[in-house]
């Protein structure tokens, strides 16, 4: 199989009800794909059914053969009381050798960071640690679960630069939760949002210019809020359904 992933009308449970129905995914070699959607929408049971984390009650995914995932997970937190460097959270819970710690640091813009207490470390630097993490794994797909949350405009604009040149540098696959549109319309090949199943996908100039979108997103990054506001029940009055997906692709 060409793709990393591909997942057949999957229905994934959180706790005891479905988080996700009839989901179709697939995430090919080496491209940013960015899932958007409002709040409680189902985009971290994606990330946990593709790590295996979230049970998959029906349909089927499958991943390639070897396939080597590093995940940064949404709100990571560690206890402040627990004295620990950063070069020490990146040994944990498996071992790892000084060498590739401070490769991973370095590609994670961390180097700098390597003897720092975890507990001192800014927002911004705590993310940069937390993906050295998931890149000690080479990732062939690297998910980052709203990976700028708490971080302020410059810093998490840095953070996405910093994902896309690692993109450019090891040619991983990158999908990841955001709701800054105005990111995600800059830096993906594609756009899945999500709302319980797939509400709408596409590359972010379809999807940026759909007026299904528009209609009930906003243009911009007021569509970021939007996002947030949108209360998906299946019925619109005021803008078309988004239950169709916005190109007619090849889902394979
Ligand atoms: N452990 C759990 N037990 C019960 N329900 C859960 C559990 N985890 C998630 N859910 C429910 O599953 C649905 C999808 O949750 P999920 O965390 O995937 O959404 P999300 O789109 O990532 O949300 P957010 O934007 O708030 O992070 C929500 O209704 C949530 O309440």
């Amino acid at each position: 199989m060409s793709n990393l992933i591909e997942a057949r009308d999957i229905t994934v449970r959180a706790g005891t009800t479905p988080a996700l129905r009839n989901v179709d995914f697939y995430i090919a070699p080496g491209e940013i794909v960015t899932v958007v959607g409002p709040n409680g929408s189902g985009k971290t049971s994606l990330l946990r059914a593709i790590t295996g984390a979230a049970d998959i009650t029906s349909g089927s995914l499958k991943r390639r053969d070897g396939l080597r995932i590093g995940y940064v997970p949404q709100n990571l937190r560690i206890d402040p009381s627990l004295p620990m460097t950063a070069a020490r959270f990146l040994s944990l819970p498996k071992r790892r050798s000084l060498t590739d710690i401070r490769t991973a640091l370095a590609s994670a813009g961390a180097e700098k960071l390597e003897k720092r207490q975890i507990a001192d470390l800014s927002g911004g630097q705590f993310q940069r640690v937390v993906l050295a993490r998931a890149l000690l794994e080479k990732p062939d797909l690297l998910m980052l679960d709203e990976p700028t949350t708490g971080l302020d405009q410059p810093g998490s604009a840095a953070f996405y630069r910093r994902i896309e040149s690692l993109r450019e540098e090891t040619n991983c696959a990158i999908l990841m939760v955001s709701h800054e549109l105005h990111v995600v319309m800059a830096s993906s090949d594609r756009v899945i949002c999500l709302n319980g199943h797939v509400c709408c996908h596409g590359t972010p100039d379809i999807v940026a210019s759909a007026p299904e979108y528009r209609a009930l997103f906003g243009s911009g990054t007021q569509g970021a809020l939007a996002l947030y506001r949108h209360q998906h029940d299946h019925s619109h009055p005021h803008g078309p359904d988004c239950n169709h997906p916005l190109e007619e692709t090849d889902n394979a």
